[in-house]
């Protein structure tokens, strides 16, 4: 079981385009073509299967919501803030 961060950790380690929202990190990516997004999530979730780590998605248009938090520890853990990475190299 991964140990939660403290707020210092998230704030240092945390990716620029990322905020913090309670116990969840967000991100929200914008497309020019509907269609994008949606293979942008899908990209998304292939890459949280892999990593057996899954965020929210949430798909409108021009834009895609990502949300992640770690459900089993209760807050943002290493997992998170890897996994943030890797949907921005998806892009
Ligand atoms: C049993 C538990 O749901 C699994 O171990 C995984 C699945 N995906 C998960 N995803 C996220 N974001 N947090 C979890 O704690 C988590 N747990």
């Amino acid at each position: 079981m991964a140990e939660l961060l403290s707020d210092d950790e998230i704030d240092a380690q945390l990716g620029s385009d990322w905020e913090r929202d309670g116990d969840e990190i967000v991100r929200v990516y914008e497309f020019d073509d509907y269609l994008d997004g949606v293979a942008f999530a899908a990209s998304v979730g292939e890459v949280a299967e892999e990593e057996f780590h899954h965020p929210e998605i949430m798909i409108r248009y021009q834009e895609v919501e990502v949300r992640l938090t770690s459900h089993e520890e209760g807050g943002i853990t290493d997992k998170d803030l890897r996994l943030a990475d890797l949907f921005d190299d998806e892009l």
